[in-house]
């Protein structure tokens, strides 16, 4: 029988799903791999372990079907993390700079100086934030030795992680990328598709070291790797594919998944729009050349915070934990948690902002600061919510008033989702596969191939699991919503 292969290649494990053709999960392999931090607000990958985790995930899967048993591969992966390698040897010329990675912030504030942003914001869609891959590509440029002069001359290749994997898979045969992962490049025109040569020049990024961008649907070559020869026909990064693993193919639907990070994405059909309110413009998905546009809201810490109470400060063992701890918080005491670790994302974009609680009384303790830490989810979800709602109304669409599919690791706290579905005063549905980012990367694959539907007989397989519905009293809601505004405002560096 034929299967799809999955690689969902994450922030802090690369993992292989194994799929049959009616797209049911048939089995799994997952590696986690170092995160390095070298200096304050630097974040690496060692991508022989980008590349080693995942090689392994997927000869684990392959060798459960036996060659042959593979009918087609589907990329999804962590997004503008930046590589650039040897075009003759395949080696990489530093560590990946993760997209949590803050080093660049003062290359971005001097653009902005410059008067940049306007046109950024035109034609990629994006903020002049580090968040994105084109000042970090400048600055493995500007800081390796040689390398600006041995990009021009044509020896280097750059790529974020699905062209790294492509690259891997097919031996160093096609260098290539899809549309949504190169429009978080900050070096994509996402009205034409193509790359900006304007962008490029202001970094003197040279072209010659660009993949070529397609469809997310395409053919990325063959690999030979995994026994017999494999075709690789879908790609997407990770936020986008779970955007189409939730079905979320009409303008106006709306998911937000909750991993390390939260990422929320609205769809808004075949017109860009621009935000008012600091959230990204982003491509959704190009299928057969046709381009659908997303609104994106991007928050740098959800799931986090609960794995730095874990690890940080030794307050649970397991994340799971959390939920009885947060049903026996005293509900008097405000306690707030803004989880500014790495800097605040939309719509607040601060790289300089840290963490911080307050509220704490004498009575407070490890229950109080582990509701917070969940509430603390929920509010910022609310945040990127009300901006999504601001920016449709403004352009007459309907659709803030979608129900919010939800995915990722953490959307298993059911007390969680309550909250959210509370502080939002919104329906929250949790759908009955939360893989749904390996499986938008597996429903590519399988449609390129002829295995799979098209989006409308995709959509109808999309099932519930759960609705969560608001119960909160409004006042409440509102009152509690303040505090956090406050918290925030007072959280913020400038
Ligand atoms: N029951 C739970 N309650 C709260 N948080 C949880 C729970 N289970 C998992 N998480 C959080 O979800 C995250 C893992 O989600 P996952 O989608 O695997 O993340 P990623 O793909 O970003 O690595 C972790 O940060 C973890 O702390
Ligand atoms: O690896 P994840 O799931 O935390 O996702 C990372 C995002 O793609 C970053 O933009």
């Amino acid at each position: 029988m034929s299967h799809i292969l999955a690689i969902d290649q994450g922030t802090t494990s690369s993992r292989a799903i194994l799929f049959d053709t009616a797209l049911n999960v048939i089995d799994t392999a997952q590696e986690e791999f170092p995160q390095h931090f070298p200096h304050s607000g630097w974040v690496e990958h060692d991508p022989a372990d980008i590349w080693d985790t995942t090689l392994r995930s997927c000869r684990a899967m392959a060798r459960k079907v036996g060659d042959g048993g593979i009918a087609a591969i589907g990329i999804t992966n962590q997004r503008e993390t930046t590589l650039l390698w040897d075009r003759a040897t395949g080696k990489p010329l530093h560590r990946a700079i993760v997209w949590q990675d803050r080093r660049t912030a003062d290359t971005c504030a001097r653009l902005r100086d410059a008067g940049h942003e306007d046109i950024v914001r035109a034609r990629t869609g994006l903020l002049l934030d580090p968040y994105f891959s084109a000042t970090k590509l400048a600055w493995l440029l500007d800081n390796i030795e040689g390398a600006r002069a041995r990009a021009e001359a044509g020896e280097l290749a750059f790529g974020t992680v699905d062209s790294y994997l492509i690259w891997q898979l097919t031996e160093g045969r096609v260098h290539a990328t899809d549309a949504t992962n190169a429009a978080r490049t900050m070096l994509c025109d996402i009205t034409t598709g193509d790359w900006d040569s304007e962008i490029c020049a202001l970094l003197e990024i040279p072209m010659s070291v660009l993949p070529e961008i397609r469809d997310c649907a395409a053919d990325f070559g063959t690999t030979t790797l995994l026994g017999g020869k494999i075709p690789i026909l879908g790609v997407a990064g990770d936020q986008q594919a779970a955007t189409m693993g939730q079905a979320c193919f009409r303008p106006g639907m709306v998911k937000s998944t909750y991993g390390t990070g939260c990422f929320a994405l609205v769809n808004t059909g075949d017109r860009m729009v621009h935000s008012e309110n600091r959230l990204l413009s982003t491509v959704a998905y190009r299928l057969n050349g046709r381009t659908t546009y997303a609104l994106e809201g991007s928050i740098f810490i959800a799931g986090a915070v609960v794995q730095w109470l874990r690890d940080g400060l030794g307050l649970i063992e397991t994340a799971a934990q959390t939920q009885p701890m947060a049903e026996k918080a005293d509900p008097e005491q405000a306690v707030y948690l803004v989880p500014a670790f790495t800097g605040l994302g939309a719509p607040y974009w601060d790289p300089d902002a840290r963490g911080a609680i307050f509220g704490l009384t004498r009575g407070t303790g490890p229950n109080e600061v582990a509701r917070a830490a969940l509430e603390s989810v929920g509010y910022q979800t609310r945040d990127l919510m009300e901006a999504m709602a601001a920016d449709m109304g403004r352009d007459g669409n309907s659709g803030s008033g979608e129900v919010l599919r939800v995915d990722g690791g953490m959307t298993a706290s059911d007390w969680t989702m309550q909250f959210l579905a509370d502080i939002l005063g919104a329906e929250v549905d949790r759908p009955r596969v939360l893989e749904t980012t390996a499986l938008g990367a597996a429903w590519l694959a399988g449609m390129q191939a002829g295995l799979c539907p098209g989006p409308d007989g995709f959509a109808e397989t999309w099932a519930l699991d759960q609705r969560f519905k608001p119960q909160m009293a409004e006042e409440r809601r509102d009152v509690l919503y303040a505090g956090w505004k406050d918290a925030v405002r007072r959280t913020l560096s400038g």
